[in-house]
């Protein structure tokens, strides 16, 4: 497994109003399990601890290293290592067919034209994609296009895959689709997620509650511990 390492890593920005705001306070962790999730209300700060892990997002102090290259310093060979899937596959997928979009993400791994259409293939083959691959993009459904979005991610072979809430605009039966497709894949995986039946299906479970890791330990626990701190949030008059 790859080491995913934040050291005192923290993410402030500048609101409009020209004032800085911590959006993630100093963190250090190592992230060593094949898969970790990440769980916490909306806002409060999983994306941006996610994106700071393939460099999407910098620390403004502290650092962030994948198997000791620096997300600052070492950008590319980080994106390599570590893909990116987001919420919505609209995010990524810019070519007209699901090929072109795998061929796409192999530009860079396979010059040869030939050897890439067939690896785009044999990608989407993977993932049950094979007869959609001349489809146009627009014509899949929301749960076939978040496949798509997965294999474009995994077919340059990253290490790491990190998920941003893959199955939120999913229904149920695309909901499932995904999750079992996400527990056969062998990639270290660390994924954000509101569903947390998914976030049980982990090694590792962190919850983030207003911009710092509340909670770190078994998925169980954290998700027990997520529970208890929605319910002591809701006035007492309104709990049942
Ligand atoms: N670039 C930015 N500029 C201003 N505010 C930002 C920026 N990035 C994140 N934020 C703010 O930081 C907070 C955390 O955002 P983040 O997207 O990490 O939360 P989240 O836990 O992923 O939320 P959700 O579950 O809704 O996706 C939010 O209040 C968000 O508005």
């Amino acid at each position: 497994m790859s080491v995913l390492q934040l050291d005192g890593a923290a993410v402030a920005v500048t609101d409009l109003d020209g004032d800085s705001k911590t959006v993630l306070a100093p963190t250090s962790l190592t992230l060593t399990e094949r898969r970790i999730s990440v769980i916490g209300a909306n806002g409060s700060g999983k994306s941006t601890l996610l994106r700071l892990l393939n460099g999407l997002v910098m620390p403004s102090e502290g650092s962030v290293t994948i198997d000791g290259l620096d997300t600052r310093k070492d950008g590319a060979k980080v994106r390599r290592r570590v893909g990116f899937v987001f919420t919505d596959p609209a995010a990524q997928l810019v070519m007209p067919t699901g090929r072109e979009d795998v061929e796409l993400s192999l530009r860079r791994l396979e010059k040869d034209p030939r050897a890439r259409s067939r690896r785009a293939m044999a990608a989407l083959e993977r993932f049950g994609l094979a007869e959609l691959a001349e489809q146009s993009v627009y014509e899949l459904s929301g749960g076939e296009r978040q496949l798509l979005a997965i294999a474009t991610v995994l077919a340059v072979e990253p290490t790491v895959l990190v998920l941003d809430e893959p199955t939120t605009l999913l229904d149920l039966r695309n909901r499932e689709l995904v999750r079992s497709l996400l527990a056969g894949l062998d990639q270290q995986m660390v994924l954000a997620t509101h569903d947390l039946d998914l976030a049980l299906d982990a090694d590792r479970s962190l919850v983030i509650d207003d911009g710092r890791v509340a909670f770190d330990g078994s998925p169980a626990a954290a998700v027990a511990w997520y529970r208890q701190l929605v319910a002591a949030e809701i006035p007492l008059e309104r709990r049942k």
